[in-house]
């Protein structure tokens, strides 16, 4: 939802900023690994401490980098099959450090067990959710879904709860929990996902193998 409707507004916004860097001669595979580099330091260095606050700042000034990568390819007439399997790969790396940093939070002094699994299984449905588009994709398939939570949805759900939630440290109360909710509403949403895209694959799948039988791919 978000990919369909924010991405134009976003677009928008982050052209300017986006030629400016072409401008001084930064490549579009350079922000794509400083973005990186930037999310993983934000939710490894400050998540597993608790300090959700500053590694949500942190994460959000790099994780825009995403969206500025493309634009700026576009913009110069790059856009390359090795820009698009980097982005993508890269993508996977961040999101395992967002939810790998809150995973080892409840590993260690936020001691939940119970939240600590919720957000290996919001790490873990996450890729798989990538995984069934990338993989339909690559044995010809449309994969004509995104589902109910994709990507976009995944990071502004936990990244909203996870900046609010280290407030606490400054002293506001109860707002703490509003972290292990949206890890229940992004585990939910991933599995009911990953069931959405599961069933047009299955369907399309059944399409593509009745319309052109012996022509299943092996790989
Ligand atoms: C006192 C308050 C403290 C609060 C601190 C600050 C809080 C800030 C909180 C959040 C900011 C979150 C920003 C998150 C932005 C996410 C941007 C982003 O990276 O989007 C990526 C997404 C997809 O890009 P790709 O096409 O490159 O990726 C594809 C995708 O990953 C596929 O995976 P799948 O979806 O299938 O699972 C892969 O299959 C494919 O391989 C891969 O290529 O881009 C978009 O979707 C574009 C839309 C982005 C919309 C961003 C909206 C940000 C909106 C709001 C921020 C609100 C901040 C408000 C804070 C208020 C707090 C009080
Ligand atoms: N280093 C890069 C990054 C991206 N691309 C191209 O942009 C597409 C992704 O666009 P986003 O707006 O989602 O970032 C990707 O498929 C590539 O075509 C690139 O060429 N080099
Ligand atoms: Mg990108
Ligand atoms: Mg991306």
């Amino acid at each position: 939802m978000l990919n369909k409707y924010a991405r134009a507004f976003f677009t928008r916004v982050l052209t300017p900023f986006a030629a400016f860097l072409l401008r001084r001669g930064v490549s579009p595979d350079a922000v794509t690994l400083i973005g990186t580099a930037g999310v993983m330091a934000g939710a490894l260095v400050f998540f597993p401490r608790g300090e959700f606050f500053w590694g949500t700042i942190v994460i959000t000034l790099f994780v825009f980098s995403d969206l500025v990568d493309g634009n700026m390819a576009r913009q110069a007439g790059v856009s390359s099959r090795w820009g698009a399997f980097l982005d993508s790969t890269l993508d996977r790396v961040a999101d395992s450090a967002v939810f790998g940093g809150i995973a080892l939070w409840y590993a260690g002094r936020g001691d939940d067990n119970v939240l600590c699994a919720v957000a290996i299984f919001c790490l873990a449905s996450g890729q798989v959710v990538s995984y069934t588009k990338a993989r339909g994709e690559s044995i010809g398939l449309p994969v004509a879904v995104n589902g109910l939570v994709e990507r976009a949805e995944r990071l502004v759900i936990t990244l909203v709860a996870a900046g609010l939630a280290g407030l606490h440290g400054f002293g506001v109360p109860h707002i703490d929990v509003l972290l292990p909710v949206a890890l229940w509403v992004v585990a939910v949403g991933s599995l009911v996902t990953l069931g959405q895209r599961v069933v047009t694959v299955r369907k399309e799948a059944g399409e593509a193998d009745a319309a052109a039988p012996g022509s299943e791919a092996t790989s």
